[in-house]
């Protein structure tokens, strides 16, 4: 009989767990040792025919680096499939050259992962220009799972104010915070977005009056160094937001920045558990068992998966 057990890397444990236990599948973490000249060694568990590598690829340097080795040691240790379960996958932001020589990053990831697994799993994946994950990965499964039925399935269980507004604050973000609205029975709208630099962008909506006296609910993909959404919740309070309430998928900012959001008028920020985080509040768990339960072998289906 054909194996399956999940292997993470260090800093997913508490979401592999959750993972590991819906899926019916034992969790191990990989060991990651640094030696004093800043290279690693890798140690993984022994290899199941199907090994599930969990990995949240934020600051990504050093984990692409411990993810191909712990490949390496599952291939020779007899590992014959190995899906990526990367839940926040990074690199893909930069998907052309924007000024002469710069190098296309989500190119070179999808390239290198794609020689290195044999199925990918993530979650809103920063493709606002590339439409099909599967043509970032050349000859592999890939699959960008969507955050947003559980981010709309914890706003309702939270309880909403019915005159809430969903903001995007850019084109790209129109799908998912249209989603989020027909799913919460809201009303939406989109902000123009003009990115200037790395931490300097500007906001402008189409419709000021539309927030007058009413709740915003900001929704992003990514918060990064956190200047889009500071930049969106000015506008929405100078706009007479009543409240603005901020939900995003991937938190990468550092935690100190978590007074600034506060300073510029942002009552709540959650995340889901993409990227270990403090705003972690919506769990990732039950999409990405859905998507994975095609893996199982059938006398291994457990009796309850979403
Ligand atoms: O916290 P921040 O540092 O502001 O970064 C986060 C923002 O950046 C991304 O969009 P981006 O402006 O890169 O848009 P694009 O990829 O569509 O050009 C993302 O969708 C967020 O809106």
């Amino acid at each position: 009989m054909s194996t399956i057990a999940l292997q993470t890397l260090p800093g997913g444990r508490d979401a592999a767990k959750r993972l590991a236990g819906r899926l019916g599948l034992s969790c191990s973490e990989i060991a990651v040792h640094r030696f004093p000249d800043g290279e690693l060694r890798i140690a993984v568990a022994p290899a199941a025919d199907t090994t599930l590598l969990y990995a949240p690829l934020d600051q990504p340097n050093d984990k692409l680096i411990a993810l191909l080795f712990a490949a390496e040691a599952l291939r020779r240790g007899g590992a014959k499939r190995l899906v990526l379960v990367a839940p926040y996958l990074s690199y893909m932001r930069q998907d052309a050259a924007f000024h002469a020589g710069e190098a296309i990053s989500q190119r070179a990831m999808g390239d290198l992962l794609a020689r290195t697994v044999d199925r990918i799993v993530t979650v809103d994946a920063h493709l606002h220009r590339t439409p099909d994950i599967r043509s970032v990965f050349p000859g592999i499964e890939a699959e960008n799972l969507s955050a947003m039925p559980a981010i709309a399935s914890a706003l309702a269980t939270g309880g909403i104010d019915p005159t809430t507004v969903v903001i995007g604050p850019d084109m790209e973000s129109e799908p998912w915070v249209n989603d989020i609205a027909r799913r919460l029975r809201l009303q939406h709208t989109v902000a123009k977005k003009t990115r200037h630099g790395d931490r300097s962008v500007s906001i402008g909506f189409a419709d000021p009056g539309l927030l007058s006296g009413r709740p915003a609910l900001l929704v992003d993909d990514i918060v990064s160094s956190g200047t889009t959404l500071i930049a969106a919740a000015k506008a929405l309070t100078t706009m007479g937001a009543s409240t603005v309430d901020a939900v995003v998928t991937h938190a990468l900012f550092p935690p100190a920045m978590i007074p600034a959001f506060t300073e510029a008028g942002i009552r709540s920020i959650r995340s889901t558990d993409s990227v270990p985080h403090p705003t972690n509040a919506i769990a990732l768990d039950a999409s990405l068992a859905a998507a994975l339960r095609s893996e199982l072998p059938t006398t291994q289906l457990p009796e309850t998966i979403p």
